[in-house]
């Protein structure tokens, strides 16, 4: 699937018309090839069709005009009085073939008639807040309780980063043109988006550029995971250190280690606190486990880097984080850590926000990713869960920009950036949404890491192989995604990672 911004969808529609082909050809094709999903996904009797000012509501027409030509009693909402162009040409074919034009103050009324409203209100010409009369309109759209499919992008979202900054649309389906919109693919616009299908509008692929974001499927990745070839020994397929674990948290270490294993790593060593070591060494059969000098709350002693370091000589990559605690003794136990090895580091959980207002992160130089979820970045960048939800894409851009290291920012969009390069996740489920899986994808990357990966296609990868693992969870038991813990995980990342090799 490819991924547009609103700027870069205009671009390729400017390119097509320059190319010779018009307008009005896109918009027709567009609006036939939507109405057809609406045809088949909702088989309506009687839709409402909600028509802005702009050319997503000429969209809106079009497909007015074919689900009327399917036997579908349409009632269309036009919100401008004077239209132009091919909105405008649109709307007066509607006008010929006598199909009801209806009224604002109506809507409330065709709302409790209609078994489907189609959203063609705001497309990508729409940024920032809706204003009062499209959000009365919207509210009442989604108070009524009847299916909506969304024309190119829920209205009220923005299609170019997914933030929604007053009312908006939510849809059971969005069929947008010739792309996938940005914004029907990140948190909060991808739950109002609901299911993203894209259609072919005529735009040829001459008129296409290179997108801005990258959708991470299979197919991005595939042979990307380095081999373990013949004369390999354990250290050269890649050595762990994950710097895990404290007296209260011990299972945070177990699924960062166990996730690594199944994820290639030829060996793995975990440090940890000493009061915490005896636990998890039972869990960990194929681990090294060093229990390293304890601090005050029962995590490692900021005193246990330089034996941390040392145990990290044959080490190939390091993971810092899971369950260490955020008090200040974490914090200089993490600095000393980073100040002390060039190797690939992943900073995950509590060391991510216990650097929060230190310079380790932007002063370090060796390939670096951070992997917070919002609270955890927000906390980082000093803005807060709520700011980060809201700007997702800016967020984790602002972080890789501030801290010159990759940032993989989890949710249900998890979002990848380094650079000038950023991706968005494709695999994934709900059932992910519980204790631990943070955990295991530290492993799963680190181990990717440690086997050479530099840190983009590393975290792209791991964040694919850590979703499609739940998924295959779910095909497997058939049990409600509410069932999944984080250990069930382990069985499935390797069927996962196999299906890139
Ligand atoms: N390749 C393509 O590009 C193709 C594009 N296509 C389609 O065109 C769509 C893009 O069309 P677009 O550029 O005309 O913008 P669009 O989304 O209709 O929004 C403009 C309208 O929004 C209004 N409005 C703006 N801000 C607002 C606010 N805050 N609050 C309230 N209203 C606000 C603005 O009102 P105005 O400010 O002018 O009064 C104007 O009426 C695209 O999503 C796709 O569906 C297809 O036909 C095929 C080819
Ligand atoms: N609703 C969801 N849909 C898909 N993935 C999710 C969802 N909620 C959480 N996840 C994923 O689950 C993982 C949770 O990680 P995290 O919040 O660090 O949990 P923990 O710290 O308990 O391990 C992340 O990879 C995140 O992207
Ligand atoms: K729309």
């Amino acid at each position: 699937m490819k991924l547009y911004t609103a700027e870069e969808m205009s671009r390729a529609d400017g390119r097509a018309q320059d190319l010779g082909i018009p307008g009005g050809v896109l918009m027709e094709r567009a609006g036939a090839a939507m109405a057809q999903v609406a045809l088949e996904r909702f088989s309506p009797n009687r839709a409402l069709i909600v028509c802005g000012g702009g050319n997503n509501g000429g969209d809106g027409f079009v497909i007015a005009r074919e689900l009327h030509r399917a036997g579908v009693e349409v009632a269309v909402l036009a919100t401008k009085d004077e239209y132009g162009g091919d909105p405008a040409i649109n709307l007066e074919a509607l006008r010929n073939l006598e199909v009801r034009l209806v009224r604002v103050e109506e809507v409330e009324a065709e709302l409790d008639r209609a078994d489907l409203v189609v959203d063609a209100l705001l497309g990508t010409g729409f940024s920032g807040e809706v204003r009062e009369k499209e959000a009365g309109i919207i509210e009442k759209i989604n108070g009524a309780g009847v299916s909506v499919l969304a024309v190119d992008v829920p209205s009220g979202v923005d299609g170019g980063t997914g933030e929604v900054a007053g009312a908006a649309v939510f849809a059971d389906v969005t069929v947008c043109a010739h792309a996938a919109k940005v914004g029907c693919v990140i948190s909060p616009g991808a739950e109002h988006a609901g299911e993203t299908l894209v259609v072919e509008i005529g735009i040829p692929p001459e008129a296409d550029s290179e997108p801005s974001l990258l959708w991470t499927d299979g197919a991005s990745l595939r042979g990307s995971i380095p081999r373990t070839s013949a004369p390999a020994h354990k250290y050269s397929a890649g050595a762990l250190m994950v710097v895990a674990g404290s007296r209260a948290m011990t299972g945070a270490a177990v699924m960062s280690v166990r996730g690594a294993e199944r994820a290639g790593c030829g060996i793995t060593f975990l440090a940890t606190s000493a009061g915490a070591a005896p636990a998890v060494d039972i869990a960990l059969t194929e681990t090294i486990v060093y229990g390293v000098e304890e601090g005050e709350f029962g995590g490692m002693s900021p005193g246990a880097a330089d034996e941390i370091l040392g145990r990290s000589e044959r080490a190939t990559a390091l993971v810092i984080g899971p369950g260490i605690g955020t008090g200040e003794e974490g914090r200089r136990l993490v600095e000393a850590i980073l100040a002390g090895t060039d190797l690939p580091v992943l900073l995950d959980a509590d060391a991510v926000t216990s650097l929060a207002g230190t310079d380790a992160l932007a002063r370090r130089e060796g390939p670096t990713v951070i992997t917070p979820h919002a609270g955890e970045l927000g906390r980082l960048l000093g803005s807060g869960a709520k700011e980060v939800s809201a700007r997702r894409l800016h967020s984790s851009r602002q972080a890789a920009h501030d801290y010159g290291c990759c940032v993989l920012l989890k949710g249900s969009d998890t979002i990848v950036v380094e650079g000038g390069k950023t991706s968005v996740n494709s695999t994934g489920s709900v059932a992910l949404a519980t204790a631990g899986t943070g955990d295991v994808l530290s492993g799963v990357i680190g181990a990717l890491l440690s086997r050479g990966m530099q840190p983009y296609e590393a975290a792209r990868a791991g964040a694919w192989i850590h979703g499609r693992a739940a998924e295959l969870w779910l095909r497997e038991t058939g049990w409600p995604a509410e069932s999944m813990v984080a250990t069930d995980l382990f069985d499935h990342v390797p069927r996962a990672m196999g299906e890139l090799l």
